[in-house]
């Protein structure tokens, strides 16, 4: 029998079709999920209290991160990584039916910024003098493009959202890397951990970590080595402006253990009587299709 779906409300960076509509849907009932426009109002949706849940992407392995949503993670005091869903992106160029014998006509080309930028040689190489439009999603391009028919424009995005908005593919896959494989995170205000078949084996904790005020050398040398000779495995590393001057940075690491783990214990402690600030956004299980290597 097929496990049931958790069905409580949850915000996802709409409209329908997008890539974070399809990590949703591996998660939770169809019923919950309720588009929002933009990555700012699905935390701030949760923030409020007005879902339980938001699902936004995180990190693509061909672009980095997606620093909206680290900034308002970090903004929003009380949120938690519950679940990561991780899948493959494909990405194929649309028109309206309407346009699909006039692609030599095109006037614009309009997608999601990290979609745009994943096709970049072939768009620059097929459409050179093209502009490229960003948009707030893949979908809210596709969407765009299907209710404007007489619009010339293409936009890059899934097959889900060609079907949805009843658009012609005019190229599949023009990724330019094989290789593209999205994180997203299920943010909440509850440290809990989604728990359901197909999970991975083990979970992983994410932190943020601000060095104490004030250059000083081997600063970065030295959190790392808390977690070295512990022998606790990161998977990641980033620097993100504080916003507080310039040279100032905070650091997210995602460890490769749980919060509660004596040695994860002992690394935070020894990260505080360092003077630095440590939030941990909880442990989690990661779901979806995990990336295989190229
Ligand atoms: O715009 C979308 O469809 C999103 O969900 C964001 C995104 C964009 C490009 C790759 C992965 C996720």
């Amino acid at each position: 029998m097929e496990e049931r779906k958790f069905s409580p409300s949850v915000a996802y960076l709409g409209p329908e079709a997008t890539f974070t509509h399809v990590a949703a849907s591996l998660l939770f009932e169809k019923s919950g999920l309720l588009p929002h426009p933009t990555i700012p109002d699905c935390i701030e949706a949760v923030v409020s209290g007005k879902v339980a849940y938001a699902v936004v992407p995180l990190e693509n392995a061909l672009e980095g991160s997606v620093p909206l949503t680290i900034d308002y993670m970090v903004q929003g005091e009380d949120l938690f990584i519950n679940a990561e869903i991780s899948t493959p992106i494909e990405q194929h160029l649309m028109v309206n039916q309407k346009q699909k014998d006039n692609i030599d006509e095109l006037k614009s080309i309009q997608s999601h910024p990290h979609a745009l930028a994943q096709c970049h040689k072939y768009l620059i190489y097929q459409f050179r003098k093209i502009p490229l439009i960003q948009t707030t999603s893949t979908s809210a391009a596709a969407k765009y493009i299907s209710d404007n028919p007489d619009e010339k424009i293409a936009a890059v995005g899934n097959r889900l959202a060609a079907e949805k908005y009843g658009l012609h593919i005019v190229e599949e896959n023009i990724h330019d890397f094989h290789y593209n494989h999205t994180r997203f995170v299920v943010l909440s205000l509850r440290k809990g951990v989604l728990e359901k078949k197909n999970h991975s084996e083990t979970k992983k904790t994410t932190l943020m970590v601000k060095l104490p005020e004030g250059d000083r050398s081997g600063g970065l040398h030295q959190i790392l080595s808390v977690f070295a000779w512990r022998k606790l495995n990161l998977s990641k590393i980033e620097s993100r402006p504080l916003k507080t001057g310039l040279g100032n940075y905070f650091f997210i690491i995602d460890v490769q253990e749980t919060e509660d783990h004596p040695m994860m214990i002992g690394a935070m402690e020894e990260l505080a009587s360092l003077n630095c600030i440590v939030r941990s956004f909880g442990s989690y299980f990661t779901y979806g299709q995990l990336p295989t290597r190229p």
